[in-house]
């Protein structure tokens, strides 16, 4: 058991936090590995990539790149299906500050996904409940979300989820704190009136179910938010910090968003990444086929398998008495036998 556990945690530590001189390279840094990550899967019509997907202004960069690469022909997401984190609740499907705008202005009108494939939550829904309901069962159905890509607020808040949201939250209705309404307030003429005080929007939970996350985040205005995910614990107030809890979240940020952090902190993950570079250890999520086969193979080492493939017996990990009395060390009487009686 504990070799299963070394392998994953090898194949773990290098991905926590990569650090980019800036906004573009971070972004150029995210949409490579999400081509490598749709490559490697394989997607088919009856098998695709389910993919989370998130607006504001920090994905930008990356849909920008994904869009370049789709054009050089480096990738194709016919079987690719998306689902978005949120979306505003009352404003037209067509305002300009909608998410269904922002995402195919962006992004899926320069690529070749099929309109089926995308998933937006649908805020002007006669039941809003209902909606996010009948989402969490659209996600299930396709077998869960294989990588969920996410911005954050500057309050550290992913999604809608603000601060003081359940860290078990799923999707649902949820109403904008008031510092989300004035950052958002740059997309609606600095009005934060004309700001939509409620939205629809995955939650925690939905989020740390997604097989690996994947999070960007630069600018100086962001990195308070960044200390507090990463130096300090667990905390409902910086929803973020949540995925301290998921086994492969990846944070990729810029350097002005490390400015709060400690130089010991930045140091380890620069560390991380070189050393790993250094040993040609992959730094990529291996498909669940691939860590299947894995755990597998080391399941048949630990229990023993009459043949192997190259005709030679496996040897146990199960240490057998002839080991134990082949040993260097004299064979023990047992402790009873050695009690003195008087
Ligand atoms: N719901 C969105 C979040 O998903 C996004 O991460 C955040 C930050 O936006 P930006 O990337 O523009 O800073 O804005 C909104 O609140």
């Amino acid at each position: 058991m504990n070799v299963v556990i070394t392998i994953l945690a090898l194949a773990d530590d290098p991905r926590r936090l990569l650090i980019r001189d800036n906004k573009t390279t971070a972004s150029e840094c995210i949409a490579d590995y999400i081509i490598d990550r749709i490559t490697a899967f394989g997607p088919t019509s009856d098998h695709p990539f389910v993919l989370g997907l998130p607006t504001g202004s920090s994905p930008e960069g990356v849909y920008k790149e994904l869009v370049r690469r789709h054009k050089l022909g480096d990738i194709s997401f016919i079987n690719v299906v998306t689902f978005n984190m949120d979306e505003y609740v009352g404003i037209p499907r067509d305002h300009k500050e909608s998410y269904h705008s922002f995402m195919y202005e962006k992004f899926f009108s320069h690529i070749d996904i099929l309109p089926g494939n995308v998933n937006i939550l649908d805020g002007n829904a006669k039941d809003l409940e209902a909606e996010c309901m009948a989402y969490e069962e659209k996600i299930k159905k396709v077998g869960g979300i294989e990588l969920f890509l996410g911005g954050i607020g500057p309050d550290g808040h992913i999604a809608f989820n603000e601060p003081g949201s359940s860290l078990r939250s799923k999707t649902r209705v949820k109403t904008l704190a008031y510092d989300t309404i004035i950052a958002n307030s740059r997309f609606f003429d600095n009005d934060i009136n004309q700001v939509p005080k409620m939205a629809l929007t995955v939650g925690i939970q939905t989020i740390l179910d997604a097989r690996e996350v994947i999070i960007i985040i630069t600018g100086a205005h962001k990195a308070l938010a960044l200390q507090k995910c990463i130096e300090e614990g667990v905390n409902h107030m910086w929803t973020l910090s949540a995925l301290q809890m998921h086994p492969y979240a990846m944070i990729v940020a810029d350097e002005d968003a490390t400015l709060e952090l400690k130089v010991k902190t930045v140091k380890y993950f620069k560390s991380i990444e070189s050393v790993a570079a250094q040993q040609g250890m992959a730094q990529m999520l291996p498909s669940q086929k691939t860590t299947d086969a894995k755990r597998d193979s080391v399941l048949m080492m630990l229990n023993g398998s009459p043949t192997m493939t190259n005709g030679t017996k496996p040897k146990l990990l199960a240490v057998t008495p002839e080991d134990i009395y082949r040993g260097p060390s004299p064979k023990l009487e047992s402790m009873s036998a050695r009690v003195l009686s008087y």
